[in-house]
């Protein structure tokens, strides 16, 4: 299992796709094909919502996801539930302030995998990050609606006070970013953006994905 370091992981996060089928109307697995072609850095598997998959097909989808990402070297994340991630052999685990104890998950993903933790503010980065997580997830940055209980909107100043406060581990932001604010969640001062529905509902998602590429990477503005 490749160890993360810290500059791994903040290559990782420039372009992260969040998704599971409940996502898309397409097949998943296509999907995740064209957005690599567009140039994500990093997939998250989140399988959850009405309609969400669960028991063996949830694991066999995430199966088909994870065999995707090990061909193109993308690294695979699993949402939520810890023993998935170790099944199916996963790259990290993300987890939020209601899930399992940040701690006890990296006790039970060991050292050589990424362990993503929501965070709302400063103390909850650095609690996160004394629990051993590998980056905060920090959001939502603008309005959405692929989190039925997400917390209120912090807009790119939640990465700015972050940073403020000396919080330097990787920071990814999420939640409602688009190509027309996706710079100014980097300007706040983020490692990168976390995508569902700009990538996942798009119609043409490899060219979606290669606009939020160029975004994020100040090609474009
Ligand atoms: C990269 C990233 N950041 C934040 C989240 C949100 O996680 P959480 O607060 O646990 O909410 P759910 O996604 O589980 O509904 C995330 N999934 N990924
Ligand atoms: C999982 C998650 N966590 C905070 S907002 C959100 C949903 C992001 O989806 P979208 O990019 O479609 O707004
Ligand atoms: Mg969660």
């Amino acid at each position: 299992m490749r160890a993360w370091d810290t500059e791994a992981v903040r290559c990782a996060l420039r372009l992260y796709l969040v998704m599971g089928s409940v996502n898309t109307t397409r097949d998943p697995v296509e999907v995740l094909h064209q957005a690599i072609a567009g140039g994500i850095t990093m997939f998250q598997f989140r399988e959850k919502g009405t309609g969400a998959l669960a028991g063996e097909a949830r694991v066999a989808l995430a199966w088909r996801l994870r065999k995707v990402c090990s061909q193109h070297r993308v690294p695979f994340i699993v949402n939520d539930d810890m023993e998935l991630a170790v099944q199916v052999e996963a790259d990290g685990v993300h987890v939020g302030q209601g899930d399992a104890d940040a701690a006890l998950v990296r006790a039970r993903i060991g050292e050589g995998r990424m362990l993503g933790v929501s965070a709302h503010s400063a103390l909850e980065a650095r609690r996160a990050v004394q629990a051993g997580a590998s980056y905060v997830g920090v959001g939502p940055m603008y309005p959405t609606r692929s989190k039925a209980d997400a917390h209120a909107v912090l807009g790119p100043a939640g990465v700015a006070e972050l940073r403020a406060a000396g919080i330097a581990v990787p920071v990814v932001g999420i939640g409602g970013i688009a190509p027309d604010t996706a710079a100014a969640v980097m300007a706040a001062g983020a490692d990168g953006v976390a995508v569902i529905s700009a990538i996942a509902g798009a119609a043409d998602v490899r060219a979606a994905a290669a606009q939020l590429a160029a975004i994020v990477s100040g090609e474009q503005a």
